[in-house]
């Protein structure tokens, strides 16, 4: 079980302590939910994430320039080859639940407007933002939300949700809530991506890492996946979480992106960029 808070800058206010340990705490009950399935791990941490109020994500996300929350989210079942996504959801403080609805409950992978939101009321997954305890303007601290899980009959998972860029215009969808762009699972691995999602959605970052898993180990897989965009777009624009068979990777072209892991021997949680992503690798890899 391997999680992300956003890459990015993370300049001003950000209380990083806060955002490091509310990562692990999540990550630790997306492992009490892995008795379940990797899907219900990935849920249940992204879910946790969402709810904090502490990131770019649920009810802490930024509003765009309309001064409106709108939320995407995707998750995927690498077993199944299954996706279920919503994109610009507006009254959905959980959208990463309404998502893995989408894929288990309706013939579609992407849904959104009233459709989106109409599912979620029938789901008791509606709740105006206008009530929402938290909101963007207490000031978020992290960015983008991801996990990845592999689970113990060997299926993976991914799932990332957002709120999308700050002041974005209405209705721009990011790469969060596409397959291959935002998240990606296959019998191989799974990723989380976060950054730009105008410059992942073109690269197909989660696809590729994925991907390259065929013929790489992971750490060379998140590295070249990362450096594919960089290179196109330079570099400050993405990062990346990756599980494989053979352990977890990060990928950063950033400056600094919360991760943590969980397993049966523990927990534990690094800011990658403040210390070497080699570092945070081993530091998780004992974990998992
Ligand atoms: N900070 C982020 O990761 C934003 C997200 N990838 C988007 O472009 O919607």
């Amino acid at each position: 079980m391997l999680l992300h808070g956003g890459a990015g800058s993370w300049s001003g206010k950000v209380d990083v302590e806060r955002v490091l340990s509310k990562v692990e705490e999540c990550a630790r009950m997306g492992r009490y939910a892995l008795g379940g399935g990797a899907l219900a791990a990935v849920e249940e941490s992204v879910a946790c994430m969402e709810s904090s109020g502490l990131f770019n994500a649920g009810v802490g996300a930024v509003t765009n320039s309309a001064g409106m929350v709108e939320l995407d989210a995707g998750i995927m079942d690498g077993a199944r080859r299954g996706a279920g996504a919503v994109a610009c959801v507006r009254n959905v403080p959980n959208p990463i639940r309404l998502a893995r609805r989408v894929m288990e409950e309706t013939p579609h992978v992407l849904l959104v407007c009233e459709g989106a939101e109409d599912l979620a009321r029938a789901r008791g997954l509606w709740s105006p933002q206008s009530s929402w305890k938290w909101s963007a303007s207490s000031g978020h601290s992290g960015d983008t939300v991801g996990a990845v899980a592999l689970d113990g009959s060997g299926v993976f998972a991914a799932a990332t949700s957002t709120g999308g860029i700050r002041g974005k215009m209405p209705c721009r969808v990011g790469d969060s809530p596409v397959p291959g762009a935002g998240y990606y699972a296959g019998t191989e691995g799974a990723a989380s991506a976060t950054g730009i999602g105008e410059m992942i959605m073109v690269e197909l970052v989660s696809f590729r890492a994925v991907e390259l898993l065929r013929n790489a180990e992971a750490h060379r897989a998140a590295e070249e996946a990362v450096g594919a965009l960089e290179r196109d777009f330079g570099w400050g624009n993405v990062g990346l979480i990756l599980m494989s068979r053979s352990g977890p990777a990060i990928g950063l072209s950033a400056k600094l992106m919360p991760v943590a892991a969980a397993s049966d021997s523990g927990s534990a949680s690094a800011l990658a960029g403040e210390m070497k992503v080699e570092d945070v690798e081993r530091r998780l890899r004992g974990l998992l």
